[in-house]
């Protein structure tokens, strides 16, 4: 046969299938979106380094629950904030697993634990994990959070006793930060970091602002090396990680946090081989495994990194909604007057017994705010999820693509990586009301009854996540917010400072609160804080 022939034909054929399958190829690239600020960034400069919320707001407002974005280089991403199309992700979990160039970042953080694991090594860990996190373990835990919110209480009295108006401004942050590693320390490995005492201690330098310095402030070339890590293998990603100046920091959290793991589980399983185990949350993981049958156990690697998730997921993303929800308070005092009306008269209904979690069951207000505290100000903003293949996810508002039709499925490619707004999600006027960007607690006594669709683990918001992979330590959450809400609002009051008009919502993978100009110093949150006077 002629090769000129043979030649054509093969061109041709190959015409024909490049034809076919541009036309039958899912694509992102009717769906509509923001124009890219670069081809170098795409839209992602704007999204990783503005404030935290603010262009996801503006991208709501313009092109509701899902957008289509560039990252850098022509990248296609999938931005969304539909409340059927998070359901949709987070339900079917596996199905879109995080991109590795995640996992590659999050393993330097806690190494080979729940939040890097998938697909049946997920299932299995999370399984022997669960035990830990149910409700009467999370309510069992409130004493102790009192307790370390108490700590502050003595530490603030004391400075406050001898100046003028018993009033000064502290640097909220820091304290509730260093209360909340306490608080973590005694409630998942019943260890006293003693943090409140001394706040310059190796272990609690090592947590301090960890995301900040890992994360805050992130150069064009991080996020475009970001970007392509995809295509880079996870092992050389991680080995890259491993030595990469910037994660330096990162690096001696992992060895002083090691350290500190390795010698609690020997602890833990001597103190179980001796029947004085206790009911932390690690005591609780340490019996668990040792009942599992052994395919499933977790092995000591698996232990230690646990124990890292605990602290990294468990602390600075308590200690960061707290601060948020204190500012809110600050800025509303009407709100905070009435929160503390509300847990005065509970105390004097209670008589000097202490608050316990049954009380909140008469505590309607401080509930409602707790609620809007994480509604409002989401510590984890965003969640990256990749499509594990071809797929139609589903929307609960329908969307008029680029070429104007009507559509109420959005195919997504395998391989896209997607963004979940979640404080896009929680800040949904649809779902909130027209003040959805406003602090106010009293939303929560009327609400719509009908909602698009009901995600997450708490209070119909995304802020814990939803499905599969929600967070574990929810319950965990959410009983000690409320008890540091309830000590520091019944004693002090909090109101704004010229500093804290100056406060950014950073991002740095959780929402951190910094000064204008001043993110080298770390998370600062300063209010003015004064002693509530009481009848003795
Ligand atoms: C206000 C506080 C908290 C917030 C806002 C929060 C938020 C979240 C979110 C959004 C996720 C899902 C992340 C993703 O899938 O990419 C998550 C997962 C997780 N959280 Fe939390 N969290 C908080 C407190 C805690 C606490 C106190 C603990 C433990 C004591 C904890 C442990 C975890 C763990 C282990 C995961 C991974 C779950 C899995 O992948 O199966 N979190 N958290």
């Amino acid at each position: 046969m002629d090769p000129i022939l043979i030649l054509y034909s093969v061109l041709v054929a190959l015409g024909i299938y490049l034809l076919y399958s541009r036309a039958t190829k899912l694509s992102l690239n009717d769906i509509p979106g923001p124009e890219p600020e670069s081809f170098w960034l795409g839209s992602l400069g704007r999204l990783t380094r503005g404030l935290v919320g603010v262009v996801d707001a503006a991208w709501q407002e313009k092109f509701g629950g899902v957008a289509h974005i560039k990252g850098p280089l022509g990248q296609d991403l999938l931005w969304v904030c539909d409340p059927r199309a998070l359901q949709f992700i987070q339900n079917g979990a596996y199905n879109f697993p995080k991109p590795s160039e995640r996992i590659a970042l999050a393993t330097l953080t806690t190494d080979n634990g729940l939040v890097t694991a998938e697909g049946d090594i997920h299932k299995r860990q999370r399984r022997t994990m669960m035990p830990a996190f149910g409700m009467p373990e999370s309510k069992a835990l409130f004493p102790i959070f009192s307790r370390c919110a108490d700590s502050i209480t003595t530490r603030w009295k004391d400075q406050l006793f001898d100046v003028a108006g018993q009033s000064t401004i502290f640097n909220i942050n820091k304290w509730v930060s260093c209360a909340t590693l306490d608080a973590i320390g005694e409630a998942a490995f019943d260890h006293k970091f003693g943090a409140i005492d001394d706040q310059e201690g190796e272990f609690i330098r090592s947590y301090q602002s960890l995301m900040i310095k890992t994360f805050g402030s992130q150069k064009d070339g991080r996020i475009i090396f970001q970007s392509l890590a995809r295509f880079v293998p996870s092992k050389v990603l991680v080995y890259f990680y491993d030595h990469l100046p910037s994660f330096g920091f990162l690096r001696w959290n992992r060895a002083v946090a090691h350290k500190f793991a390795r010698e609690m589980i020997a602890n833990k399983d001597l103190a179980l081989a001796k029947g004085t185990s206790s009911h932390d949350v690690m005591s609780i993981l340490v019996r668990a495994n040792n009942t599992e049958d052994e395919k499933k156990k977790l092995s000591e690697l698996e232990m230690v990194s646990q124990m890292r998730t605990i602290l990294l997921a468990g602390h600075e993303t308590t200690s960061t909604a707290l601060s948020w929800g204190l500012l809110e308070l600050a800025k509303y005092p009407e709100y905070q007057t009435k929160l503390r009306k509300e847990i005065h008269d509970r105390e004097a209904i209670i008589k000097g017994r202490g608050f316990n979690v049954n009380d909140l069951d008469n505590m309607p207000f401080t509930q409602a705010c707790v609620k809007e505290i994480l509604r409002l100000n989401p510590p984890v903003y965003h969640i990256h999820r990749v499509a594990g293949q071809d797929v139609a996810i589903p929307v609960a508002r329908p969307i008029i693509t680029k070429s104007g039709k009507e559509i109420r499925e959005v195919p997504v490619p395998k391989g896209t990586r997607i963004i979940l707004s979640i404080v896009a999600y929680n800040r949904d006027k649809a779902i909130w009301g027209e003040d959805a960007h406003k602090f106010n607690p009293d939303r929560w006594t009327n609400l719509p009854e009908k909602r698009d669709a009901t995600i997450g683990v708490f209070g119909g918001l995304a802020t814990f996540a939803g499905g599969t992979r929600s967070c574990i330590g929810w319950r965990f959450a959410v009983y000690e917010i409320q008890a540091f809400l309830i000590e520091l609002v019944a004693n002090f009051e909090f109101a704004p400072t010229e500093a804290s008009k100056k406060i950014r919502k950073e991002p740095c993978a959780i929402m951190a609160p910094t000064i204008e100009g001043e993110m080298e110093r770390g998370a600062q949150m300063p209010l003015k804080v004064t002693l509530v006077q009481r009848e003795v």
